[in-house]
Formats: C-alpha cells, sequence, structure tokens
C-alpha cells in the first residue's frame, strides 16, 4: 500500500500572547505532537493538575475518564446553520441531540445515579441542547446543587460566547476552569454564511451586523477566561467551501487571547435533520479531508483531536455512550452519593497510568530513534485503558494513530457500524467499515475472524490482532518497528 498523503508538516510556531505563553515557557518538549497533552512534561505542571483528569483537555486521561452532559440549557441566543435541536433520535450520536430534557434537580439526581455506577466520572458538562451560558439560571442551579453533593467533580460549559462575557466572573465564583466557546469565524463576512440571525439585548439581529456582534463578544469572552486562568478549548466546525481556509486566521486569533485548544470538527450534515445546510446539499469534511487540515493547522494553537461530537446527554467514556442507562424513571427520587467507588477507581488507575506512561516514553523514544522518513497511520480498536483491547467485529469506532520518527500520536477516530452483532443478530457486511477506514495502513485489533481478515487483505487492508492487549503505543512502535525491517512483526495471537 502506498503512504499516506497527509502533511506532516506545519507553520512554525508564532509567539503566543497572554498565560498560556507563560505557563508553556515552562513546559518540557511534548513527548507527542498533534494532540492535546498527553504527559505530565508536555506542560507546566498547575496546567497538568488542572487537566490530567479531564477526558477531553488531556488525550491521556480520556483513555481513564469520563465525561456526562446534562441536557439542562435547552434555549438559545443563536441560530447556526447547522444546528435543530428539535430533531431527536435515541440511537443518534450528534451534538444537540438529547432523549429528556432536565431541570436542575433531576440533573442532580441523574449526576449522582450516574457517579455511582461510573467511577471513571470526572466531568459534569452543560453543552446545551441550546447555550449554558444563555440559559444560566439553569445552568447555574445545576452546578451549585451538584458541587454541593460531589465537590471533587470537575465543571465545564459550552457556549457560543454571546452572552459569556456576562458570566465569566460567576464561573470563576464557581471554580468552573474549564469553557468551550465555539468560534467558527473571525471575520463578519464567513461569519454570515454560517449564522443567519443572533438574539442579543432583547433584539434579533441579522446577517453581517448579526455575525459582527458576536465576533466581538467571542473575543471578549475569551481574553476574559484567558485573564481568569480558566482554560478554554475553542471548537470550530469545519464546513467545506465556507470556512476551512479561514480556520487558519480563527487558530492564530485565538492562540493570541490565550486559548488552550483549538477543536476542528466536522460539519455533521443531513437533510433529514432539518438544519439550512442540510437542506440546502452543504456537505462535510471527509475523514481525510479533516486530518488534511489539521495537520497544516500543527504549529498554532494546540489542537484537539480526540472530540467525538457528543450528544448534549452522552454519558461515559468519549466514544462510548450510556446515556440510555441512566433514564429519570430508573433513578430513584432519594438517591444518595457514594463517594467510594470513585475513589477507589482513582487509585487503581494511578498506578496503570504511570505503567502507561513508562510504556509510551519507550515506545515514542524508540520510534524517535529510527531513521526513517515513513509514516504510517494505524487504526486501533480499544475500549478504554489506553490499551488495544477491542474485538473487531465489536468496535464502534477505531482510533487513528499516526507514528514516524516525529513520535506517537492520537490524529483521529473512525467510527463504523459494528461488523458482528452477536446473538444470532446478521452481520453487517464490511464495505462501510471498509471505506471509514481510508488512508490506514494497518489495523491493530485484540481479535479477528478469518473471514473478515481475508476480506480486509482483499480490499488491500492488512489488520493484526497479534498485539492484543498490549498498549497501542506499544503495539504501534512494534509495527513501526517490523515496517522498517527492524523487529519481525509479532506473530497473530
Ligand atoms: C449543540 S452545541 C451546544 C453549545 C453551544 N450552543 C455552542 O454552540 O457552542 C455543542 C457543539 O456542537 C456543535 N454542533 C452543533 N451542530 C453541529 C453539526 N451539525 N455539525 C457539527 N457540529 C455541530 C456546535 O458548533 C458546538 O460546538
Ligand atoms: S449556538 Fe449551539 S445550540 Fe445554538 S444553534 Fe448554534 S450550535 Fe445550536
Ligand atoms: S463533544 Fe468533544 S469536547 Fe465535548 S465532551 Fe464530547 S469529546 Fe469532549
Amino acid at each position: 500500500m502506498s503512504s499516506p498523503t497527509v502533511s506532516i508538516e506545519g507553520p512554525t510556531s508564532t509567539t503566543s500572547e497572554g498565560f498560556l505563553a507563560a505557563a508553556k515557557s515552562g513546559g518540557c518538549a511534548p513527548s507527542s505532537y498533534g494532540s492535546s497533552p498527553t504527559s505530565p512534561g508536555d506542560v507546566d505542571p498547575a496546567i497538568w493538575d488542572k487537566i490530567k483528569d479531564h477526558p477531553c483537555f488531556s488525550e491521556e486521561a480520556h483513555h481513564y475518564f469520563a465525561r456526562m452532559h446534562v441536557a439542562v440549557a435547552p434555549a438559545c441566543n443563536v441560530q447556526c446553520n447547522y444546528c435543530n435541536r428539535k430533531y431527536d433520535c435515541a440511537n443518534e450520536s450528534r451534538p444537540g441531540v438529547v432523549s429528556e430534557k432536565l431541570t436542575p434537580d433531576q440533573a442532580l439526581r441523574k449526576v449522582i445515579a450516574v457517579a455511582n455506577e461510573v467511577p471513571q466520572l470526572s466531568v459534569l458538562g452543560i453543552a446545551g441542547p441550546g447555550d449554558a451560558c444563555y440559559d444560566w439560571e439553569k445552568t447555574k442551579a445545576t452546578f451549585d446543587r451538584v458541587i454541593r453533593e460531589i465537590p471533587d467533580i470537575k465543571l465545564c460549559v459550552s457556549t457560543n460566547g454571546l452572552v459569556l462575557p456576562d458570566h465569566v466572573a460567576e464561573l470563576a465564583e464557581m471554580n468552573v476552569d474549564h469553557v468551550t466557546i465555539t468560534i467558527n469565524m473571525v471575520d463578519p463576512e464567513v461569519g454570515a454564511k454560517i449564522y443567519p440571525w443572533i438574539f442579543y439585548e432583547n433584539r434579533r439581529y441579522f446577517g453581517i451586523e448579526a455575525a459582527r456582534i458576536l465576533h466581538a463578544r467571542q473575543m471578549l469572552g475569551l481574553e476574559m477566561l484567558s485573564a481568569r486562568g480558566i482554560l478554554t478549548k475553542i471548537n470550530s466546525v469545519m464546513i467545506p467551501g465556507v470556512n476551512d481556509q479561514h480556520l487558519f486566521e480563527v487558530n492564530k486569533m485565538v492562540k493570541e487571547r490565550g486559548a488552550f485548544l483549538h477543536n476542528v470538527m466536522p460539519l455533521i450534515s443531513d437533510p433529514a435533520h432539518g438544519t439550512h445546510y442540510g437542506l440546502i446539499g452543504q456537505r462535510g469534511p471527509t475523514a481525510m479531508e479533516m486530518m488534511a487540515l489539521q495537520d497544516r493547522l500543527e504549529g498554532g494553537a494546540k489542537l484537539m483531536r480526540h472530540c467525538r461530537q457528543c450528544r448534549a446527554d452522552a454519558v461515559g467514556l468519549l466514544g462510548e455512550d450510556r446515556g440510555q442507562e441512566f433514564t429519570l424513571d430508573g433513578i430513584p427520587d432519594g438517591v444518595t452519593y457514594e463517594a467510594g467507588k470513585r475513589q477507589a477507581y482513582r487509585q487503581v488507575v494511578a498506578h496503570e497510568r504511570r505503567d502507561h506512561e513508562a510504556a509510551r516514553s519507550e515506545a515514542i523514544g524508540m520510534v524517535k530513534a529510527t531513521d526513517s522518513e515513513k509514516s504510517l497511520l494505524v487504526a486501533v480498536a480499544t475500549k478504554g485503558g489506553g490499551r488495544v483491547n477491542e474485538h473487531f467485529g465489536h468496535a464502534k469506532e477505531f482510533q487513528v494513530y499516526e507514528v514516524s520518527p516525529r513520535g506517537i500520536s492520537l490524529v483521529g477516530h473512525r467510527k463504523v457500524e459494528r461488523y458482528c452483532l452477536g446473538g444470532g443478530g446478521e452481520d453487517a457486511t464490511l464495505e462501510g467499515v471498509i471505506a471509514a477506514l481510508e488512508g490506514i495502513h494497518i489495523v491493530l485489533c485484540a481479535k479477528i475472524g478469518n473471514r473478515p481478515k481475508e476480506q480486509l487483505s482483499r480490499a488491500g487492508l492488512r489488520v493484526t490482532d497479534a498485539y492484543g492487549h498490549d498498549y497501542i503505543e506499544t503495539a504501534v512502535s512494534a509495527l513501526y518497528a517490523a515496517e522498517l525491517g527492524i523487529r519481525p512483526l509479532a506473530a497473530t495471537a
């Protein structure tokens, strides 16, 4: 198979202002590139302390920790051409979709029930389904209640930024130290193609005027958060032909204002969703277009590349959604929080993370020492813990790692339809999986049957279960060594 066409060169870093530059100046050389911080050496210790258990702000943490969103904020003050919150489907995983909207009291019950059952839970986020800052009273009431009962849970909000500046002081008072702002443009001309209107200070604004106000408020909100040391993640939806090239400007401007991470996500667009873009046939980017853009953004604000574009009521590790297990009907009224399970999990996982860190450093050291230009894209079936531990047929997604002499880095994921349904169900065809794995050189999984293995091979895709249960980086570095002829490939398990 030919080498991937993705570029691994990016623009050279420009000087960044604000607290982030100061924070980063104390950091060591990153152990990985491309994605959000993976090792304590990637950032200043004070920042590592804030992100080390946050699955979205640290790529490493997402192997071990879970988030939950509570859908308490349905109202929104902005209309985006890609969003329709009226559309609901229990089986669909994408932003803005929820099965039930909650009051702050109901949200508290649900958070307690989840914390008792999901010991990995570390973060409570409010990501709509509308806007957490616009629907502020419900956001604040939810956080106040939850933090009284579960003081060590991290609080997180996601907002379009329009009224964010009005709430920064309160966010700081509530110890919310992670905020996501969606910034799709820094030029109102581009903004007018994304936002038909906004509702601001009791008036509706349209077109360029709306985009100009939104832009000014987003920049102000970001600066205010940076000034307080609150970590920010900027979400940008990549809309081919509308803002894809413009996202370089966005990346530069948010970096200058202290953004911690830039999360460029693909537009999800379907006529059935009833959005403006869906109706006019605006397409989202392909996985390869998405990766190529992210690669070209390297060197600017650090990128988040492991976002799963979760529902507004998602529960569990990123990539899994256990939301349907926790409906209000199944939660008793007087449910109380049992702290023991989460505390025990943290102790166990601390050892595991230390071992993983040592294995990762060794693997990255090995590939960096190779004298090769070669770059490989490896798709990994994993169900958490940073290991190759998912059966090929059970995988609903593959994590994509790039390995080259620059290191080993998570560069994205590919969602697939589960191939093997089990229980007498009809297996799905492999065509969809093969299409989703476009550009991938090798697939790693815990186990695979002969039939799918042969079919993948006929489609030009290599797959191996020889590294089942190894740490991902260990397995990827072994594959790389085999590819370069340094070591033979391990025998299939
Ligand atoms: C549902 S919104 C809720 C938070 C807030 N209102 C906002 O826009 O940031 C959460 C995230 O989902 C993104 N989103 C919504 N619909 C999307 C779509 N069709 N494709 C890609 N991203 C989408 C938004 O841009 C935002 O970053
Ligand atoms: S601001 Fe957020 S919730 Fe509002 S329309 Fe846009 S994506 Fe949807
Ligand atoms: S949508 Fe992205 S940033 Fe938000 S919880 Fe999911 S993975 Fe994290």
